[in-house]
């Protein structure tokens, strides 16, 4: 079935951070932020086309008073795929570029720059996600992209056509977002059907909505309403219902936030999965790193409404940009640039503190060896089996602790170590980076 086939993804990086010289008890969490529906138009933002009302306006621009038909190329390829008894689902991914965008808001305390010059393209069919610490710019960008907000400057071009004008009803989007925004008092295939209706679409509803459900591996449920269905299974409605249209591009901002783990992960496969299918641009604002780096052909980092990075999850993760992206994506240690460690490993910085991931890190267990002899001494400070994993807490002489994290099973053939043991311990200087604690905050700055 479809919506069970699970593509494979490269390893995960976690997110969570090791503070210098933090117990494992003080480590805290990445804040995880939730917002409900916030593809909502603000009030006053919008500048053309009719004004959307409500989070179920918002996920169905189709709903203007002159709704616009479906293209004369879309009517005749649905009529010919129709004809051929091929499914009629038929869209065209937009190659989607934004350039030099910038969004300043005028607030209380002056003009405030939520994004301060982006540029990005998102080839087509493909998955771009939008990653970044709370008040980075993503929601503003995306709601740029659709054109609920209007730019201070830059464009937005559709397969090279500048689409910055355009109204976002007048832009082929579907939209997804946490708040699924269905129309409750509407079958799950009323739903799903609702934009083509809207929108005049010659199109076979009841075949439309039968190759929906399967899609989005829901067969049998047309008949339900919003509040028969579990939340899993309303989002999944609310991707049918964003590709009804054959959007262009589809937007979710946090699409699935509001659920349990197993049921997003299931979710996001099977995004990945009709995504894949169909060709669909799609752009997801996203606080979780695990969902990016599980469906992203593309991740974009930001930090104060500019992008830090931009490229493949593989090339994020293997060769951060900068302090900042290293610090943000999967785990890191932070160390005195004066400590043991990075003066044994003859790393020289300019800056105060030194970067390193705990994969990085080699353990020695034999004091006699060579490879020893080049590392720095160690103590077992504390050990937790977190499951597929053990976390190893190392404490050098000169007091500094850092995060060592072997695969379980590693562990037991090859270290299996004591509290108290003394180890040996060495870190690529080429996998090490300077920093400075004002390069990794990306605290927003307020308006
Ligand atoms: N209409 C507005 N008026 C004034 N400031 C705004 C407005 N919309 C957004 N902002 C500000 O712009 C900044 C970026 O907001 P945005 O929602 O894009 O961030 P984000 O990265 O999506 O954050 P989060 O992850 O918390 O949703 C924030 O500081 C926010 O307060």
């Amino acid at each position: 079935m479809a919506w069970m086939a699970l593509a494979g993804f490269p390893p995960v990086l976690a997110v969570q951070q090791r503070r210098l010289g933090a117990s494992p008890a003080a480590q805290q969490p990445q804040p995880f932020v939730q917002h409900a529906a916030r593809l909502q138009p603000r009030p006053a933002q919008r500048r053309a086309g009719p004004v959307l009302a409500s989070a179920e306006a918002a996920a169905a621009p189709q709903q203007s008073a002159q709704p616009p038909a479906a293209t004369a190329q879309q009517q005749q390829e649905q009529q010919q795929a129709a004809a051929a008894g091929q499914p009629s689902i038929v869209v065209h991914g937009a190659q989607v570029a934004v350039q030099d965008m910038v969004k300043h808001f005028q607030t209380r305390r002056g003009m405030f720059k939520a994004v301060n010059g982006v540029d990005v393209t998102m080839e087509p069919g493909t998955i771009t996600a939008l990653l970044g610490p709370s008040g980075s710019g993503k929601t503003t960008l995306l709601r740029l992209i659709a054109g609920l907000e209007e730019p201070t400057a830059g464009r937005v071009l559709f397969d090279g056509e500048d689409v910055t004008e355009y109204g976002v009803q007048d832009r082929d989007l579907g939209f997804v977002f946490q708040g699924y925004a269905l129309f409750k008092h509407m079958t799950v295939a009323d739903n799903i059907t609702f934009g083509p209706r809207m929108r005049k679409m010659d199109i076979d509803c009841e075949k439309r909505v039968e190759e929906l459900l399967e899609l989005t591996g829901l067969q049998g449920l047309g008949g339900r309403f919003p509040p028969q269905l579990s939340g899993g299974q309303r989002q999944r409605v609310a991707m049918a219902r964003a590709l009804a249209c054959n959007p262009r591009l589809m937007l979710l901002d946090e699409p699935f936030g509001a659920l349990d783990p197993i049921v997003r992960k299931s979710l996001r496969n099977g995004l990945r999965d009709i995504v894949k299918r169909i060709g669909v641009t799609t752009v997801i604002v996203t606080h979780d790193q695990e969902e990016a780096w599980d469906i992203a052909d593309q991740v974009v980092i930001f930090n104060k409404g500019l992008i830090e990075q931009q490229g493949t999850p593989e090339e994020v993760g293997r060769a951060p940009a900068s302090p900042f992206v290293m610090n943000f994506v999967g785990d890191v240690n932070h160390l005195p640039a004066s400590s043991q460690l990075v003066r044994k490993m003859s790393f020289h910085t300019d800056k105060p503190f030194v970067m390193c991931r705990p994969s990085d890190i080699t353990v020695h267990t034999n004091y006699e060896s060579p490879e020893a002899a080049a590392s720095a001494a160690a103590s077992v400070h504390d050990k937790q089996n977190m499951g597929k994993v053990v976390r190893y807490y190392l404490r050098f002489d000169d007091g500094v602790d850092i995060d060592f994290t072997v695969p379980r099973r590693q562990d037991e053939e090859q270290f299996d170590l004591d509290v108290g043991q003394r180890v040996y311990v060495s870190v690529p200087p080429e996998r090490m980076m300077g920093f400075d604690y004002s390069e990794v905050d990306g605290s927003a700055v307020t308006a």
